[in-house]
């Protein structure tokens, strides 16, 4: 397009692709559409369909607009309004679709695609550099009541004077003896549901919902009828509704006034303007009396029964509450039913998985929040999203660096009444935030920014989700400890590890946190609001969460909840040599065959006496390895390896590995710290009540369900304490390579040369012929991944080389999508030990 020649022309509206029976732009919509037919959405699980819109900011170059609107068409979407305004490069362009709900992030996904287009989002401008339009989009309530005088004005009265919410438009209709009232109202940040909620109490309102009217029940709720589309659907006089809908349906120049106004805006970090008009989008261009009359005669019922009997609902006859009459459920006056469907659209809005998540941290200093940021973050990663800390200490002390200022942010910077620390902790929160939206915004597929600072207030809280609005749903994440030995070990560890006390004596360092601490406590308020939250309380020995559906609950929760601060080490071993296996009558071991393709093993097959030595050899360094606690041990412990092992067996010592020397003492001298502080759970009890010594301990053992691993994993735990159990564990086989499940990748490359090119180009994402790809196995590993994560004493995983590349991912912070090229030798032990900050190290041993 030509717009870059004329950067301030007015506005514009453009053809959508035409299809039959569509309107092609909002002049369109007027007098055609209650007698279009609805093309799409008709299935028998009838999806939520809404008129959404797409405000996409694309750069000016002849075609593009044309491309993305055809794109949006291609995807057979229905386009109910284009319109776009050119400014210098950009252009702003603005579509109302009809779309499930469903749909909404695959369709800013897709378009997002589209070499040129800075960004795609719904509702809400947002541009590539940075800056954040938002339009505050208003609200639509809508509100049924009996057509009695007064009621009207009662319910405005409560709207503006009791609730402080400003109504921008208002528009009534009344039929016999119901009243339809829609409102358009300012979106300020109110509990929407309560405000319906408090509408309905209002004495001759039968129901008040966003967006959608429900006038005759839960059967229309549940379809999303609206207005207009229940009107025609219920009287015959559809005239006088359409003109009701019409005065809803603005004039297509409007939506180009807030494009206008959007686009003009000063370009300040963070600034945020609303229109002065409200456009909300244009009616739909069908009738819903085809869908009511299609589905009633289909079913003999009008809505999906399932989803009323999920409710609670047992369907009747008819109803008294049902405006059209015929077989409708019992309706929507009763306030528990209303109050059951307004819970319902919430759980349903919040069910969906975000595209785009912000997760913020919450807590006073020392409670944990960067090792749980740490730790979420390789988690996240690990399933393939890409994920981000913007720690905000981080951005106060690059400040300090450069700046004049000289010394570390001692505690009296971070007290309230310090108007300079305030401010310049409020910059870095600004720059830590904004970088952070700004990586959501940029990033093509699923992404999670995590928000690290202590975010204590409650002002600090709703201007994050203020900012976020538009772009990215938000989680808070309050990490909440008043265990006093836990604190004071964490005191201690931020000493040791914060930049902000490096070079301090510790003792002044660990009196100026303790005041830091007690400089937020002051203002501190603990997440309370009507919000996604999760907190974790003392290490996770309770948890609450609030609002939290979709991914966050079918995997972040499962997750936080295994999380903890333990130092046990983590054994990975392959499954031994397989007795079918080319080399099984060797006698030696030569280096080469260390990460043999292990693909041509039956997999039925049990060990080979090689396979079997290993897991002897593995026995024998377990038990000595978890039997040793500490030094005062290490001479039995030696002595007990020559007896066990015999002489010249090939043993490492595996002493001080598994439960290396940590800082298990502390005696920091006469300010109330002068406890010795235990470390429990990093060291094991040698003794047992009677005094005896427990040979061996306790082991989590872990093991596929293929015979050689099986056989493995019961000679390793034979000489460890007897509770010990292998539980065995599907998850744990082999990747599932299909139709060439026996073939080595070489004979792969032979035989199936296509395949082989297509699966080296995406070794992740390719598929093996009606098998598995790597990106399979991380969805199968997952709950495997938390279960070994949550372990409290060592753990044993005796599986195969694609599932424990996968496992080791996570372990190393690797990228998964690179997990094929981890190495993974044969008859060697691998052991994974968390350090104190929440990451992990690795060693190999020749055992
Ligand atoms: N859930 C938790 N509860 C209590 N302490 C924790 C928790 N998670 C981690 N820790 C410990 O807290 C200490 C301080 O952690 P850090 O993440 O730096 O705190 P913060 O970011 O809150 O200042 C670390 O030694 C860590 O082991
Ligand atoms: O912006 P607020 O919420 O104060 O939080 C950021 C502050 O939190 C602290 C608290 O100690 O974080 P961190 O421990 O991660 O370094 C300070 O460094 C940082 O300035």
């Amino acid at each position: 397009m030509d717009a870059a020649e004329d950067g301030n022309r007015s506005s514009r509206s453009l053809s959508a692709p035409t299809r039959p029976g569509l309107a092609s732009s909002p002049s369109d919509l007027g007098s055609s559409m209650f007698e279009k037919p609805l093309e799409r959405g008709l299935s028998a699980e009838m999806p939520h369909v809404s008129v959404q819109r797409l405000c996409i900011v694309e750069e000016d170059r002849a075609g593009l607009l044309a491309e993305v609107t055809t794109r949006i068409g291609t995807l057979g979407l229905n386009i109910v309004g284009n319109t776009c305004k050119a400014r210098g490069h950009l252009v702003f362009q603005v579509v109302d679709i009809e779309v499930a709900h469903d749909q909404t992030a695959a369709i800013v996904a897709e378009v997002e695609q589209i070499p040129g287009v800075r960004s795609a989002s719904l509702g809400a401008f947002n541009s590539s550099t940075g800056k954040i339009y938002r339009e505050t989009a208003p609200l639509r309530l809508c509100v049924v009541n009996e057509n009695v005088p007064g009621v009207l004005g009662k319910v405005a009265s409560l709207i503006e004077v009791d609730l402080g919410i400003k109504i921008l438009a208002q528009v009534n209709r009344s039929r016999g003896d119901r009243a339809f009232n829609v409102f358009d109202v300012k979106n300020t940040d109110n509990n929407w549901v309560n405000v319906c909620l408090r509408v309905e109490e209002v004495e001759h309102v039968l129901s008040c919902t966003m967006g959608n009217f429900k006038a005759g029940g839960l059967a229309e709720t549940v379809m999303t009828t609206r207005d207009e589309d229940y009107l025609s659907d219920v009287t015959d006089d559809a005239l006088s509704v359409k003109s009701a809908a019409q005065t809803f349906a603005r004039s297509p120049s409007t939506a180009a006034t807030i494009v206008e106004e959007t686009a003009s805006l000063p370009e300040e970090e963070g600034e945020s303007a609303s229109p002065s008009v409200f456009v909300p989008p244009p009616p739909r261009p069908a009738s819903s009396a085809s869908i009511m009359a299609r589905v009633k005669s289909s079913s003999g019922l009008p809505v999906r029964p399932a989803f009323a009997a999920s409710l609670g609902l047992t369907p009747v006859g008819s109803s008294s509450n049902s405006v059209g009459g015929g077989d409708y459920y019992h309706g929507s006056r009763e306030t528990s039913r209303s109050r059951t469907l307004m819970i319902m659209n919430e759980r349903g809005a919040l069910t969906k998985d975000a595209s785009k998540l912000v997760i913020v941290m919450v807590g006073l200093p020392a409670r944990g929040k960067s090792f749980t940021a740490r730790k979420l973050k390789r988690f996240l990663c690990w399933r393939n999203s890409r994920a981000r800390i913007f720690n905000a200490g981080k951005y106060r002390r690059e400040r300090r660096n450069s700046t004049e200022s000289t010394g570390n942010d001692n505690a009296n910077f971070f007290e309230k009444s310090n108007e300079e620390g305030s401010r310049v902790r409020q910059e870095a929160a600004n720059r830590a935030l904004s970088d952070l939206l700004h990586f959501l915004q940029k990033s093509k597929q699923t992404a999670v920014g995590i928000f690290d600072a202590t975010n204590s207030t409650i002002e600090r809280r709703r201007w994050i989700v203020d900012q976020a609005k538009g772009i990215a749903s938000v989680c808070f994440i309050e990490v909440i400890c008043d265990d006093e030995e836990v604190l004071l070990e964490n005191l201690l560890s931020k000493v040791r590890n914060s930049p902000d006390f490096m070079g301090m004596d510790e003792r002044q360092a660990l009196s100026d946190l303790r005041a830091r601490i007690e400089a937020y406590e002051r203002v501190y308020e603990p997440v309370d609001e009507d919000v996604s939250y999760i907190k974790i309380y003392n290490m996770s020995s309770k948890m609450l969460a609030n609002k939290i559906y979709g991914r966050l609950a079918r995997s972040i929760l499962p997750y936080m909840l295994s999380l903890h601060v333990g130092l046990r080490p983590i054994y990975f071993v392959r499954a031994g040599l397989a007795e079918d296996s080319r080399i099984s009558s060797m006698k030696h071991w030569p280096a080469e065959f260390d990460f043999l393709d292990p693909s041509t093993e039956s997999k039925a097959s049990g060990l080979s006496q090689l396979g079997h030595e290993f897991a002897q050899r593995l026995a024998r360094w377990l038990q000595t390895a978890l039997w040793v606690r500490d030094d005062e041990d290490a001479d039995d412990a030696e002595s007990f390896v020559e007896e066990q092992a015999g002489e010249g067996a090939h043993i490492s010592n595996p002493l001080g590995s598994a439960f290396k020397s940590m800082p298990n003492l502390v005696d920091v001298g006469a300010d109330g710290l002068s406890e010795r502080i235990f470390h429990s759970e990093r060291r094991r009890e040698v003794r047992k009540a009677d005094g005896t010594r427990q040979r061996g301990a306790v082991m989590k053992l872990l093991s596929s369900t293929l015979p050689r691993a099986k056989q493995t994993a019961d000679i390793a735990k034979s000489l460890i304490d007897g509770s010990t159990v292998v539980e065995l564990c599907p998850m744990l086989n082999p990747l599932n390579k299909g139709e060439l499940g026996s073939l080595s990748m070489d004979a792969i490359q032979k035989l199936n040369p296509d395949f082989y090119e297509s699966w080296k180009r995406h070794p992740y994402t390719h598929r093996f012929p009606g098998g598995e790809s790597y990106l399979d196995l991380v969805t199968r590993l997952e709950p495997v991944l938390i279960e070994i994560e949550q372990q409290t004493a060592p753990c044993l995983i005796v599986s195969h080389v694609s599932c424990i590349q996968v496992l080791l991912a996570y372990f190393l912070g690797a990228p998964v999508e690179e997990a094929m090229k981890i190495k993974v030798p044969l008859h060697k032990l691998i052991e994974i030990t968390p350090t104190l900050g929440g990451s992990w190290e690795m060693k190999e041993y020749e055992i």
